[in-house]
């Protein structure tokens, strides 16, 4: 199994290109079986999700070629509407197939999805919202089958407010009798690039990027040419790094209007963070002020950045607070960022952070998506050296991650 080896204490300086944004990506890929004919993608990041995902689509029967950033999908020809669990069981994203199969073939059969092990992560919403536009839905053997001979444009609320499930709908309802109203709806930037997508694609949405999305049903989409958004999250994790060791640190493909909530606390911290329309420049001196963090729905503090976050707030000056309201087993970073010599006490859903002088290199282990990115930030901070166990989990969601390291000047190898 592949290892980083990482030697702290080097201040990042330099530029790299921040890549597509997974979350967007893995939507939009299930949005080529909405289409007719052939969704040509850019910027779509080389990323385990990103070919998990396309190996499942192939399965059903779409033509998929891939070159650089460029992945073209024709779902012309499918001849299966099942996402078995062999193929979906490492990925929380595989549910997206779910809407659009259903929408466009009347029948749908995918096992309940696996993902990052950071709470329970159910489908309920998905499921009562598709239920809503009359689809009949059973759970057996760990498989949802749903079958809906014409879905039928409705007004739901989600109890919640979730992305895959806003999104899930959202694709479903494109192809669905009549008008469908989502309420209380996802408003993350992915959503809102998934709904651009879809309109290019002849969807007929408004009100993406609010709490309130209608869709008019149409009765068939065709595909378009569409450039994944810079992945906000990849960018975030850089900001922070570059944050941590007192660099200076240029990200190119990347929006500050997507990271409000996450500059607004880098700020707070003692950083300067400066942007124009495609990129943003980060710079710090390596002395940081320790800044509480609430986790919760776009546009406030993203739950993807919070154990990042924590990284930072173990080497700040002063006590930092790190409420997570949104997955309630996602502090696994807390115990492997001890190991490195950080004082974290957890209190429910908060972590309580005293910042300390420095950190020293261990071997930790990575436990999911985030939490390993956390541990290679505390690494690039910490003395000597730090060995990353279980790094796949950063395969899944970084495009390049050693090589832009190293493009900014860090020590950091990886080794099986
Ligand atoms: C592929 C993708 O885009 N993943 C992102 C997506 O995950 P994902 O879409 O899975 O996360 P959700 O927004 O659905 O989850 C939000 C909360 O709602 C709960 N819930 C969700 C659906 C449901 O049917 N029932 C229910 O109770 C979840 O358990 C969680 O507590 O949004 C999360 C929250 O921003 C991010 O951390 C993930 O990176
Ligand atoms: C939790 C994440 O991913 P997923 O929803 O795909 O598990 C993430 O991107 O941080």
């Amino acid at each position: 199994m592949d290892k980083l080896v990482i030697e702290g204490g080097i201040p990042l300086q330099g530029e790299i290109t921040i890549s597509g944004a997974k979350n967007a990506a893995l939507p939009i890929l299930c949005a080529a079986l909405l289409a007719e004919t052939p969704l040509k993608l850019s910027a779509v990041a080389k990323l385990k999700d990103v070919g998990t995902t396309i190996t499942l689509l192939e399965h059903m029967g779409v033509q998929a070629s891939r070159s650089e950033d460029r992945v073209v999908l024709d779902a012309s020809h499918i001849h299966t509407q099942e996402a078995p669990y062999e193929m979906v069981k490492t990925m929380r994203a595989s549910i997206l197939v779910l809407g659009p199969l259903l929408a466009r073939f009347g029948h749908a059969r995918v096992s309940l999805p696996g993902g990052c092990a950071i709470g329970s992560r159910p489908v309920d919403l998905h499921i009562k919202g598709l239920q809503a536009m009359g689809a009949e839905i059973h759970i057996e053997h760990g498989y949802i089958e749903a079958r809906a001979s014409k879905l039928k444009g409705a007004r739901y609320f989600m109890d919640m407010v979730t992305v895959t499930g806003t999104e899930n709908l959202m694709m479903a309802a494109c192809l669905a009798e009549g008008t469908t109203v989502l309420e209380n709806a996802a408003k993350e930037p992915e959503v809102v690039d998934l709904a651009d997508c879809l309109i290019k694609m002849g969807a007929r949405i408004e009100g993406a990027g609010t709490d309130i999305i209608t869709i008019h049903g149409v009765e068939r989409l065709h595909g378009c040419d569409h450039q994944v958004v810079c992945d906000r999250i990849e960018a975030g994790t850089y900001m922070v790094a570059a944050a941590m060791t007192g660099g200076c640190v240029k990200l190119n493909n990347a929006r500050a209007d997507l990271l409000d909530a996450v500059i607004e606390k880098l700020r707070d911290a003692g950083v300067t963070v400066e942007s124009d329309a495609t990129s943003i420049t980060v710079k710090s001196n390596g002395k940081l002020k320790a800044v509480n963090i609430r986790t919760a729905p776009h546009p406030a503090f993203p739950t993807d950045m919070q154990a990042q976050m924590m990284a930072l707030n173990t080497i700040a000056d002063g006590v930092a607070k790190v409420t997570e309201t949104i997955f309630e087993n996602r502090f696994m970073h807390v115990q492997e960022m001890q190991r490195l010599g950080a004082q974290i006490e957890v209190e429910g859903n908060t972590a309580i952070v005293r910042g300390v002088p420095k950190l020293e290199g261990a071997t930790v282990m990575a436990t999911d998506l985030r939490a390993s990115a956390s541990l290679v930030l505390a690494a690039l901070v910490a003395s000597g050296e730090t060995i990353i166990e279980r790094i796949y989990h950063l395969d899944r969601g970084y495009e390049n991650l050693e090589e832009k390291l190293t493009a900014l000047g860090a020590k950091v190898k990886r080794t099986s």
